[in-house]
């Protein structure tokens, strides 16, 4: 078993943290052998709440977990942590983009970004859940300014999950078989999911979606449609955001960020632009990401056709307009 390592969630209190707790202590992101000292941090309301998870989690006798810290103090909820998943956020409800609980939420990932400059390691990994979840890592890596800005993306792995779902339903594999999907931009409405450079596995032969799916229109329309409203469709039928997929997914980010993805295989991460696939630099973009040794790298020389090219201008036109609310917000 190796030395513990400080993990931190925020938003310890609320329903992403309640599953995403579990299978961290689990070993799912960090690997069955490392043993972890959790920091669960929530707001003061929440303090009841919070005792209440920590006593299901030592009630689940979980061998990995060291230790439990709950608080409302983030310089100790940060203090030499390895990894943090910034949860803590407020949700939507029905009617709302995500972008309109900017003014609200960018506040705490300033405090936040803040707080992680100061305590945490200067190689944390951080996951920005909380929404909207490309523009608060972007302000949470402004106001971190000794961490490098490679250490901060957001989540767009649920919808790349989402987007898997979708096509393997269609074509009628398994998810295991659909390979390659991306989610460009944007975790809103903008987003566009790319299937142009994916493939699928049909009875052991491997082939493009494209040529699997057969259907031109559906993959413009309905299939990305789907994918960029799924989460108002499960707010809609649950009166809540999602929470069980919005946990897996961050799982899944932090696992592949920890361990690294298999050669070829590509995952999706809001990381700061470079200007790749003339994407507007100095924001939050997601991209299709390769990762060796814990360090991400954009997948270079894929193909955009025009369809792909004019979505990508209209979710990176988004990204531009939230940054500047964001600053004009944390500014004032
Ligand atoms: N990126 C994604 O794919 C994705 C997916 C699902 C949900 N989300 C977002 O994740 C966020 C959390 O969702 P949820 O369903 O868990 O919400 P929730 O309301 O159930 O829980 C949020 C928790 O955060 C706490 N919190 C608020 N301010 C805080 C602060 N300053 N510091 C620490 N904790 C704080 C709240 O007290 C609450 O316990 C929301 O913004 C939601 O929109 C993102
Ligand atoms: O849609 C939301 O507001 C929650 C989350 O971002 C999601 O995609 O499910």
């Amino acid at each position: 078993m190796s030395e513990p390592i400080k993990v931190v969630v925020t938003g310890a209190a609320g329903q992403i943290a309640y599953s995403l707790l579990y299978m961290i202590a689990r070993g799912e992101v960090f690997g069955k052998d490392q043993s972890l000292i959790l920091h669960l941090l929530d707001i003061p309301p929440m303090v009841g709440v919070l005792d209440g998870v920590c006593m299901e989690l030592a009630d689940s006798a979980l061998p990995l977990l060291h230790k439990v810290f709950p608080t409302t103090d983030p310089a100790v909820a940060f203090n030499d942590v390895s990894a943090a998943f910034l949860v803590g956020a407020m949700p939507r409800r029905e009617g709302m983009e995500r972008k309109d609980l900017l003014s609200a939420n960018v506040k705490i990932f300033k405090a936040q970004g803040a707080a992680i400059n100061q305590y945490a390691k200067k190689d944390v990994k951080v996951l920005v859940v909380g929404n909207p979840a490309n523009t608060n890592a972007l302000i949470c890596s402004h106001y971190a300014p000794t961490i490098p800005k490679e250490n901060f993306t957001a989540m767009t792995r649920l919808d790349q999950n989402r987007a898997k779902a979708q096509i393997a339903a269609k074509v009628g594999v398994q998810i295991t078989d659909v390979l390659n999907v991306i989610i460009w931009g944007n975790h809103s409405s903008t987003q566009f999911p790319d299937v142009l450079n994916g493939n699928v596995k049909v009875n052991g032969v491997e082939k493009s979606i494209f040529d699997a799916v057969n259907n031109k229109a559906y993959l413009q329309n309905e299939f990305v449609e789907t994918v960029q409203k799924r989460g108002a469709a499960v707010i809609s039928a649950r009166k809540m955001s999602s929470a069980m997929s919005a946990a897996k997914a961050a799982c899944d980010h932090m696992h592949d960020w920890w361990n690294g993805t298999q050669p070829g295989n590509y995952v999706s991460m809001g990381v700061i632009s470079d200007g790749s696939y003339g994407a507007p630099k100095d924001i939050i973009f997601s991209f299709p990401v390769e990762i060796v040794n814990k360090k991400w790298k954009i997948v270079q020389g894929l193909k955009l056709d025009d369809f792909a090219n004019s979505k990508l201008v209209i979710t990176g036109k988004e990204l531009l307009e939230e940054k500047q609310e964001a600053m004009s917000v944390v500014q004032d």
